[in-house]
């Protein structure tokens, strides 16, 4: 199989040359399970692990390979893991069970459908959240609102004006996955060798769309069955097909519930309205939150600006100043269990034991 058409271009490439006298070659991660790496590269490779120098320098979660990743993999009888090439993007959240430890989603999306639903639980405001999501990831975003059937034609300028509210620089397509509707409006970012991925709330027909997507050509991308190292077969889960067109569906379960993991700079993308207003208050750290000379109460006060905006920008600030918060609270116990590992080890240390 060509690289190309597992999505490697002149990004990776160029990141690549500096290593390539080390014998190492590229391969994609189709797969990662407690630490095992399904592999797939220009031949089959399998499931390999990191090597032990890649496990002893790595610090954080950030440093391990995870879906979606370009891999250099070397090593006589069993493929290893040496390297994990820079990424274009990546998407993490907070590992389950734990509000501050961060778990790698998939990396390399180019374009994230941000899909909802036209019915019901049609929500701009959870559009919004999701947008965050996708601007800290770095993968370019586009809205997808499903299931226009359900509403009529006449509503659904309105529909979309909502959405625009949210979303003023991000594209929006009203499509039914169910009657076959707009999908077309969808090839421009499905081109061979784009990674695309999809995100949103349960129910509003993600699985419908992949199935779609997918056509009647269902072709997964697999590495090769493998023994692992108890000698047992391991079947590699699906995380990356391949599209009748080319490009890459990158469709695993964690990606499809993602919580809000970040920092306060994707924010400042998603409410650019906002932030722009922000320069005309009066005192540059204002809050918005009634100084005098507010320029952002003042769009409120004419109109120009809802004042629903500004209470999620609040919401969602404070969100992620919280989590930021915890994020320091548990540096500093990591440091100090650090300091007190090191001051024990010097304690048994016998040049350090002499009295
Ligand atoms: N009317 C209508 N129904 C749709 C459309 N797309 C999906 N559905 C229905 O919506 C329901 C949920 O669709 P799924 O594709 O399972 O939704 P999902 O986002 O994958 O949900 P999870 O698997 O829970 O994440 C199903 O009953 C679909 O048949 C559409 O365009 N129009
Ligand atoms: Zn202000």
């Amino acid at each position: 199989m060509k690289l190309q058409t597992l999505g490697w271009d002149d990004f990776f490439a160029q990141r690549y040359l500096p290593f390539q006298s080390e014998g190492w070659f590229p391969a994609r991660v189709m797969q990662a399970q407690r630490g095992l790496y399904h592999l797939q590269g220009e031949s089959a490779i399998g499931v390999a692990e990191v090597s032990g120098r890649f496990g002893h320098q790595a610090t954080q979660s950030q440093d391990f390979p995870t879906v979606g990743d370009w891999v250099l993999v070397g090593g006589e009888s069993a493929p290893v893991i040496h390297h994990v090439l820079p990424r274009k993007s990546l998407f993490s959240r907070m590992a389950p069970g734990s509000r501050t430890e961060e778990q790698l989603i998939a990396a390399n999306v180019d374009t994230v459908f941000l899909v909802s639903g036209l019915d019901h639980d049609f929500n701009p405001r959870r559009i919004e959240r999701y947008l965050v999501l996708a601007s800290e990831s770095g993968a370019e975003a586009v809205i997808v609102l499903n299931k226009m059937d359900q509403v009529e034609p006449e509503q659904l300028p309105e529909l979309v004006a909502a959405v625009q509210a949210v979303a003023p620089h991000t594209p929006i397509h009203p499509i039914s996955a169910h009657a076959d509707q707009g999908l077309d409006t969808l090839d421009p970012y499905l081109q061979a060798g784009k990674t695309v991925a999809l995100l949103g709330s349960s129910g509003v027909g993600k699985s419908t769309l992949t199935n779609h997507l997918l056509g009647r050509r269902v072709q997964a991308i697999q590495a090769v069955r493998a023994d692992d190292s108890k000698g047992r077969h391991t079947t590699t889960g699906r995380s990356l097909f391949l599209l009748p067109s080319g490009a890459l569906l990158l469709d695993t379960p964690g990606m499809r519930e993602l919580q809000l993991w970040g920092t306060e700079d994707g924010l400042g993308a998603t409410f650019e309205d906002i932030e722009a207003l922000a320069q005309d208050c009066r005192f540059r750290d204002c809050r918005h939150e009634g100084e005098p000379g507010c320029a952002v109460a003042a769009a409120i006060a004419d109109g120009r600006l809802g004042g629903d905006r500004l209470t999620s920008y609040h919401k969602l600030q404070r969100e992620l100043q919280h989590l930021a918060r915890q994020q320091d609270h548990q540096a500093q116990l990591a440091e100090k269990r650090r300091w007190k590992q090191i001051h024990k080890s010097l304690r048994y240390h016998p040049k350090y034991n002499q009295r």
